[in-house]
C-alpha cells in the first residue's frame, strides 16, 4: 500500500527498490566472505577453527532472521514501433480548411497548419468540439466541405481508436487475425509482431473473446504497427490499457521516430509524449502556449476548481 498519487508511487517504490537491492547486496557478500572463510579455516588451527565455528553460527543466526530478497522486476511489457525514416515536409498540410457534417453546422472554419514526422501533437478540447473529426480529415476517411488537405504521396498514416477493436471477429485467435490479414508471411515473424506488444503464448492463439479489452488493444497495436506508419493518429489509446501499460505506451512513442497526433484525456500520457498541445474550440485549432499542466490548471481555474 502507498500513499500520494502514481509519480510519488513511482519515486517511493524506486527509493525502497533501491535500499533492499543494497540491503541485499550487502548480505550476500557478508553471506560469500563467511563461506569462504569457513571452507579455509574451519579444518585448520584450534583458533582458526573456533573463529569459523563462530562465523557459523553468525551464519545460522543471519539466515534464521529471514534474509533479504533480490528486488525482482515485474515483467516488463514490451510495445515497440519499427523506426520509419523521414519524408521532406510539409507531409500534411490544411489550407483554409472548412468542415461540417451539414452545411449549416460547421466544425471547423478556415483552419490552416501542418503537420510533419517530427511532430507530436496533441488535441485537447471540450466534448463533441471536433477532435475526432480533424484526424478524420487527416487520414482522408472526411473531405473538407471547403479548402485543401495535401498529403505526402508516400505518407503511410496509421490511425488507432476504439472502434477497431469492437470489429475484431472474436473467434478467431490473433495470430491467425495477423495471418489473415497480411498474409503470404511467415507465422514465426507474426508471432514476434504480436508480441512486440506483449500478446505471447498462448494468449496468441485462443480466440480473442477469451483476451480481455487491453489485450485486444494490443492486437490493434500491432496490426497497424504491421504497416510501419510514419504517421500515428491515436484517439484515445488509453481507455482499456492499465497504468503500467499505458507508460509502456508512452516509452515506446517516444522511442519511435515517426510523427503523432494524440486525442486523449490522459494527462499522464499527453505530459510524456507530446511536444505541443493544440485545443479544438470554437470552430477553430489554437496552439496552447504553455504544457499540459498549464492547461490542466486552466480548464480547473475555468471551472472554478481550487487545488
Ligand atoms: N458522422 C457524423 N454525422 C453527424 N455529426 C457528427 C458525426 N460524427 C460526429 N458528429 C458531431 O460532430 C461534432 C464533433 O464530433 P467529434 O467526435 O469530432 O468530437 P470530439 O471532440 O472528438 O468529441 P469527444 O471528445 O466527445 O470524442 C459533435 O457534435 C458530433 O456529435
Amino acid at each position: 500500500m502507498y500513499t500520494g498519487n502514481y509519480d510519488q508511487y513511482v519515486q517511493t517504490r524506486g527509493d525502497l527498490e533501491e535500499n533492499q537491492m543494497k540491503q541485499y547486496k550487502w548480505e550476500q557478500e557478508q553471506i560469500a566472505n563467511m563461506k569462504e572463510y569457513i571452507a579455509r579455516f574451519g579444518h585448520g588451527s584450534a583458533k582458526l577453527a573456533r573463529q569459523a565455528q563462530s562465523k557459523e553460527k553468525t551464519l545460522a543466526k543471519m539466515e534464521r532472521g529471514g534474509l533479504t530478497e533480490k528486488v525482482v522486476r515485474d515483467q516488463v511489457l514490451v510495445f515497440r514501433f519499427t523506426d520509419v525514416g523521414k519524408l521532406p515536409p510539409p507531409v500534411l498540410q490544411f489550407s483554409e480548411v472548412s468542415f461540417g457534417y451539414t452545411p449549416d453546422n460547421l466544425i471547423y472554419k478556415n483552419i490552416d497548419f501542418g503537420v510533419d514526422l517530427d511532430s507530436r501533437i496533441a488535441l485537447v478540447g471540450p466534448n463533441g468540439a471536433g477532435k475526432s473529426t480533424l484526424l478524420k480529415l487527416m487520414t482522408g476517411d472526411l473531405f473538407p466541405s471547403d479548402g485543401m488537405v495535401k498529403r505526402h504521396n508516400h505518407l503511410r498514416i496509421a490511425q488507432y481508436h476504439q472502434h477497431l477493436a469492437e470489429k475484431l471477429d472474436l473467434d478467431v485467435p490473433a495470430l491467425q487475425f495477423m495471418m489473415n490479414e497480411y498474409p503470404g508471411n511467415e507465422e514465426e515473424k507474426m508471432r514476434a509482431a504480436i508480441g512486440r506488444f506483449g500478446l505471447t503464448g498462448k494468449a496468441q492463439v485462443m480466440p480473442m473473446k477469451n483476451l480481455s479489452d487491453g489485450q485486444k488493444s494490443r492486437v490493434i497495436f500491432a496490426w497497424l504497427a504491421w504497416r510501419q506508419p510514419q504517421l500515428l493518429l491515436l484517439d484515445e489509446p488509453t481507455n482499456h490499457l492499465d497504468i503500467e501499460t499505458i507508460d509502456s505506451l508512452a516509452e515506446a512513442l517516444n522511442e519511435w521516430d515517426g510523427g503523432l497526433v494524440l486525442v486523449s484525456h490522459d494527462f499522464r500520457l499527453i505530459n510524456q509524449v507530446a511536444h505541443e498541445i493544440w485545443v479544438c474550440a470554437d470552430q477553430k485549432v489554437t496552439r496552447w502556449e504553455g504544457d499540459i499542466m498549464d492547461f490542466k490548471k486552466h480548464l480547473k481555474a475555468k471551472a472554478g476548481i481550487v487545488d
